[in-house]
């Protein structure tokens, strides 16, 4: 077979930059001038496609035996000088079908065996990688003898981010091929490295110069060994403190893993490289892989992987999906409000390279406003290489600050991030609705107000959508994406494409108090509070919830959003101030248990770490080091005192389940309404914007995992403690679910009969 694919698009580099600032894989090239042995690696590697003359797609196993044959054929036939690996369509490999390891046949197939097999190949065998090489196909590349990559190839090793490690060799070839702290920070971290400024030395080839070196053939000239390009072969490269290094590294892989074990097996598997011949590593590598293939998180990290992909793929009760409708293109964006919300969403719009308005409503405001950007600005152009020049922000036609209403008539989308106010929301939109160009869509940055109530002030309730930004916007990958009666198809996907845009998950969902997130969040923050006043303390349930593997527990977190926020809800709610009417019980309202302390707290002036007090005390105002506070404690005594509750010791799996079951619970009615369209829409909202641990797959998989009899039986026991606590009461759909004996998740909604918007 003669080469007559790919080489035009390959420029070879000498080097491989990444990103982070060191050099790493060297690569060295392989030009054949006489014939090559082509082998496509498929876009997975369960799959194979031959290149020519047909094509044929064919089953891991037998891509392996193919893989096999064609090596052990190539070797025999005098007339191949070289073998050449590379891609189909334009990427190199994606690895593994992650879908194959929940299949117990797949489990056995081992694609290590054939990495070396590659790598023992009497004849130079070379990778040439473009678009991807992720997973087992940078194994395959390691077990090659050259390697050769396109200028915007992208490699990487993230079976970690889906609880595993690289299973082929890839965790003893790595290190030796770029040393210790390279190779752990790639395989612990699974970040994907790519080229995208050719470092010094790095040579790019040109067409012609491609041709030339097939010509020159500068590989190993012929019969030299090619032992010294086998990685199996060599030596990891030594550190002066490799025992000071190692113990340091440990330390940061598990405060960064929260749990998780997919890290810290990473790095034992490295390790191992360093204290070990190749094959004990090996052996040591397949160990700690089956431990992570059977441990749950790696089911639960796969299950996230798929759900991200699948809530791309929106739907509405209404029948409208993402197969008929068409996002506009946005050329210009606009933000109305620079409070913490609208700094984030300017800083993503500027980062995404929209053109953006940013308006306040006066020049105070404004300037005010503009520092704050400005300066996220910067940090961020700081994170990024050339991110000044690429952000270009001091550029007017890029980003515009202005008081003027009158300068958003040209813009594609307006979102608007002012307070949670109804009536001020109304009067911006229904002058957004008189000056900007009809096509306009017009969001709104809100987390719980009605999106209903928000279009009728417009008269386009058409292009009316609420997107709720997490903060900080321009840090935070959700965007929950909330249509309203009115709201069409095209203003969704138009959001849609917004988030995608803007790097974030969006996650389409109905229209209700709270939408899908913060309405679970409610339940959850309700029992936090409710188990204080029963006998608990802050840091205990945010131990708890911690340990669980959330980053930061529902009393820090309220700590660090300002208790004032949901204060000024509640009062505009009439639950506390001075529109409560007199004579309202202090622990009930509309007949169920509430718990006044946090009105309470916000009274005494402790908004959290903006006054250096709130559920913690604090080094100062805004300081971050929570500690936990003599006078909340004796706070807390007397309240129970006052209200004559008996304080109980309260043990964590009360704690857990109270705040998480309750949290859960609300989703199953969430699900019943039709306000989300799957458990996955959940568990990717709670993933990404609520900090819930993905190793554990999301609240509704969660669920799945300890069973829905279990978290019936719970939730009855709880309720049956608390009648008038309506979140621990079970929802009916999740009865259902195990009347019907508990279905698996992916079966859950065709147990509904016809899901309904509830407004
Ligand atoms: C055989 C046993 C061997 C055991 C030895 C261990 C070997 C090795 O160490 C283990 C691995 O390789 S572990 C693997 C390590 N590799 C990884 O972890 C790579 C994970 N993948 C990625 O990072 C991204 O998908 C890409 C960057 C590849 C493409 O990004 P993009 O262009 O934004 O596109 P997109 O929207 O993201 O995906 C498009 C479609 O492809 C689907 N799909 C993708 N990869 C898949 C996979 N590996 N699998 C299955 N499906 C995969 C995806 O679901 C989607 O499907 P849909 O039905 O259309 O929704």
């Amino acid at each position: 077979m003669s080469i007559h694919t790919h080489t035009h698009i390959y420029k070879l580099a000498s080097k491989l930059h990444v990103q982070s600032g060191y050099t790493v894989i060297f690569f060295k090239y392989l030009i054949c001038k006489n014939t090559i042995y082509t082998f496509i690696v498929p876009f997975l590697i369960s799959m194979l496609i031959l290149c020519q003359p047909h094509l044929l797609l064919v089953s891991v196993e037998i891509f392996l035996q193919a893989l096999e044959d064609g090596l052990k054929r190539a070797d025999a036939d005098p007339s191949v000088k070289a073998v050449m690996i590379c891609g189909e369509n334009g990427k190199f490999s994606a690895g593994a079908d992650i879908k194959g390891f929940s299949s117990p046949k797949r489990r056995g197939i081992a694609l290590g065996p054939i990495v070396s097999l590659i790598e023992r190949s009497e004849k130079p065998v070379v990778a040439a990688i473009e678009g991807v090489a992720l997973g087992g196909g940078l194994e395959v590349a390691l077990g090659c003898h050259y390697r050769i990559a396109h200028v915007k190839a992208r490699m990487g090793l993230p079976e970690v981010t889906i609880g595993l490690l690289p299973g082929a060799e890839g965790t003893q070839r790595l290190p030796r091929l770029v040393g210790v702290p390279a190779a752990l920070d790639m395989i612990t971290t699974g970040k994907v490295l790519c080229l995208v400024i050719p470092p010094k030395g790095v040579k790019i080839c040109s067409l012609p110069d491609v041709d030339a070196l097939f010509c020159n053939s500068i590989f190993l000239p012929p019969g030299q060994p090619l032992g010294p390009r086998r990685l199996s072969l060599k030596p990891v490269p030594k550190l002066p403190n490799m025992e000071a290094f190692l113990s340091e590294a440990l330390v940061k892989v598990k405060k960064q893993a929260h749990g998780c074990l997919a890290p810290e097996l990473c790095f034992q598997a490295v390790k191992a490289a360093t204290e070990q011949p190749f094959a004990d590593g090996v052996r040591r590598e397949q160990e700690l892989f089956n431990v992570l293939l059977t441990s749950g998180q790696a089911q639960a990290l796969q299950y996230a992987f798929f759900a991200e992909r699948a809530v791309q793929k929106w739907t509405t009760p209404s029948g409208a999906s993402w197969k008929s409708a068409s996002p506009q293109p946005i050329h210009k964006a606009a933000v109305i409000g620079l409070g913490t919300m609208g700094r984030g969403i300017v800083t993503s719009l500027v980062k995404a390279k929209i053109p953006v308005v940013a308006l306040e409503q006066d020049l105070e405001y404004l300037n005010m406003g503009r520092k704050a950007v400005m300066f996220l600005l910067e940090r961020e152009a700081m994170k990024m290489e050339q991110g000044a020049q690429t952000l270009d922000f001091h550029n007017p036609a890029r980003l515009q600050f202005t008081v003027d209403f009158d300068v958003l008539r040209d813009v594609d989308l307006v979102i608007e991030a002012v307070f949670e106010n109804m009536a001020l929301k109304k009067e911006i939109f229904h002058k957004l609705s008189r000056i900007c160009k009809p096509g306009a869509f017009l969001c709104t940055n809100t987390s719980a107000l009605n999106i209903n109530e928000i279009a009728s002030a417009t008269s386009r309730p058409q292009q009316v959508i609420g997107t709720h930004f997490f903060s900080p916007a321009h840090v935070m990958k959700l965007l929950e994406i909330i249509y309203g009666h009115h709201t069409s198809p095209t203003t969704i996907a138009t959001a849609m494409q917004l988030a995608k845009v803007l790097k974030k998950v969006g996650v389409v969902v109905g229209n209700c108090f709270g939408f899908a997130g913060n309405r679970m969040m409610f339940p959850y923050a309700q029992q936090a509070v409710f188990l204080l006043e029963e006998g608990s303390r802050p840091e205990a349930v945010d131990q708890v919830i911690e340990d669980f593997g959330f980053r930061i527990g529902p009393f820090r977190m309220s700590d660090l959003a300002g208790l004032d926020v949901g204060w000024r809800s509640r009062k505009g709610q009439g639950l506390t101030g001075p529109s409560l009417p007199p004579g309202t019980p202090a622990r009930q309202r509309h007949g169920h248990r509430y718990s006044p302390l946090p009105d309470l707290l916000c009274e005494n002036g402790r908004f959290g770490q903006k006054t250096g007090k709130g559920w913690y005390q604090y080094e100062k105002a805004g300081g971050r080091t929570a500690k936990p506070d003599p006078w909340l404690h004796s706070f807390l005594s007397q309240y129970r005192d006052t209200h004559r509750i008996k304080t109980r010791f309260i043990d964590q799996e009360e704690i857990l389940e109270r705040c998480l079951f309750s949290l859960i619970n609300e989703g199953f009615d969430i699900l019943a309404e039709g306000i989300a369209s799957g458990p996955e829409h959940l568990d990717v909202i709670y993933i990404n914007g609520y900090g819930w641990p993905k190793h554990r797959g999301g609240p509704m998989f969660y669920a799945s995992t300890v069973g829905l009899s279990r978290i019936l039986a719970k939730l009855q026991k709880y309720s049956e403690a608390h009648p008038d606590v309506p979140g621990l009461q079970p929802s009916a759909f999740l009865k259902k679910l195990v009347a019907m004996g508990n279905p698996p998740l992916k079966e859950w909604m065709s147990y509904l009969s016809r899901p309904n918007n509830k407004l």
